[in-house]
């Protein structure tokens, strides 16, 4: 059937871009973070524990005990935007509005809390996407991120009669554009440090180690993450994993113990680095630039910085743009 020539054309199809990252608690008060920490606590794919045996250990001590503390973590880190995971995604988000031209919509959203992933996917849709890329920001895969992030999203799918097309994100932790990002931030941090650090450590969120017998590949990227990122700096990097969660044994050697010991051995300066956040948070900035620099300077440590995230840094956003553009390849008219 001909259509009259004077019928407007029918419009390009139009792409989504969603950034996903964990998710935060919408205030520094025990009350949000409680409703935080049970949705994430609850998720299978981050406690592999029957829900049997978990349940009541979580309701009946963690939720009970954990908020107030936690509270007190995120109130010292707080900003005027709130949350620094969300406020710098957000802002990751904005950075990348205009990068891929004007039928390509960039939205953020967040695993736990809010915006919640389901409600931008619909949002993207009414907007007329029919294509979308799910891009959780985790460098290194693991099933307690990475997966589940793309659970949540396949779930909010599930309800639509009308589907959008989907791609997701692979894991980049050895995408040459994330190495030379990490080298290029690096090298800038420590530029612009007043003393010159003795030991450099590579300080990645830990998980149980059981999660790797059981097959999860995270020890193995974040491994290869630090041989590359050393040798495009061209010197050693010391790998610890921080922020054990239970009794369980997680991976190895912690961060803090890491950070413990150093002075003992002759470490008095210290550039703490977290390549496996994409955005600074609670972790990086509470844990380790306050905990850690507490820990480390009792131990007799003299001079201890922290180096921030990529973020929205120069670099950080330049790598953003090449690895979203290498996924939307063939979905771009002119990819
Ligand atoms: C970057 C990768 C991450 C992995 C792997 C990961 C695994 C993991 N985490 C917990 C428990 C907690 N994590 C918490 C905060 C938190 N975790 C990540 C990232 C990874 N977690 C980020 C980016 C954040 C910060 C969120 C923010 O709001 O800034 C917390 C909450 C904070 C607290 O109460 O201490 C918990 C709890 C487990 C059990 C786990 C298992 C594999
Ligand atoms: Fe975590
Ligand atoms: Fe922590």
């Amino acid at each position: 059937m001909n259509r009259p020539a004077d019928h407007p054309p029918i419009p390009a199809p139009r792409i989504g871009v969603l950034l996903i990252n964990l998710g935060t608690p919408d205030a520094p008060e025990p009350k949000a973070v409680k409703r935080y920490l049970a949705e994430f606590l609850s998720d299978r794919r981050v406690v592999e524990i029957p829900p049997i045996a978990w349940q009541p250990i979580l309701r009946g001590i963690i939720l009970t005990t954990r908020p107030k503390k936690s509270a007190h973590a995120y109130a010292q880190v707080w900003g005027e935007d709130g949350s620094p995971l969300a406020a710098i995604t957000r802002a990751q988000a904005g950075g990348l509005k205009d990068a891929f031209g004007p039928d390509v919509l960039v939205d953020w959203a967040m695993r736990y809390g809010s915006p919640a992933i389901g409600d931008r996917l619909r949002a993207m849709k009414e907007a007329g996407c029919e294509r979308i890329l799910f891009a959780p920001l985790y460098p290194q895969y693991c099933a307690a991120t990475t997966a589940t992030a793309n659970d949540a999203a396949f779930a909010a799918l599930a309800d639509m009669r009308w589907q959008p097309a989907i791609r997701t994100l692979p894991p980049y932790y050895d995408h040459p554009a994330y190495i030379e990002a990490l080298r290029a931030s690096v090298e800038a941090g420590l530029a612009a440090l007043d003393f010159t650090p003795d030991t450099i450590v590579a300080s990645f969120h830990g998980m149980p180690q059981r999660t790797l017998e059981l097959g999860d590949p995270y020890h193995c990227h974040c491994r290869k993450t630090a041989r590359l990122l050393s040798e495009a700096l061209g010197r050693e990097l010391v790998v610890a994993f921080q922020s054990r969660f239970g009794r369980a044994k997680w991976l190895e050697p912690a961060t803090d113990k890491v950070l413990a010991a150093l002075p003992g051995k002759g470490g008095k300066r210290v550039a703490v680095l977290t390549p496996g956040f994409s955005a600074d948070c609670v972790e990086t900035l509470e844990e380790i630039a306050l905990r850690g620099r507490e820990t480390f300077m009792e131990a007799g440590g003299t001079d201890f910085a922290c180096l921030p995230c990529l973020n929205t840094s120069a670099p950080g956003m330049e790598m953003l743009r090449k690895i979203l553009a290498q996924e939307l390849a063939g979905w771009l008219p002119d990819a």
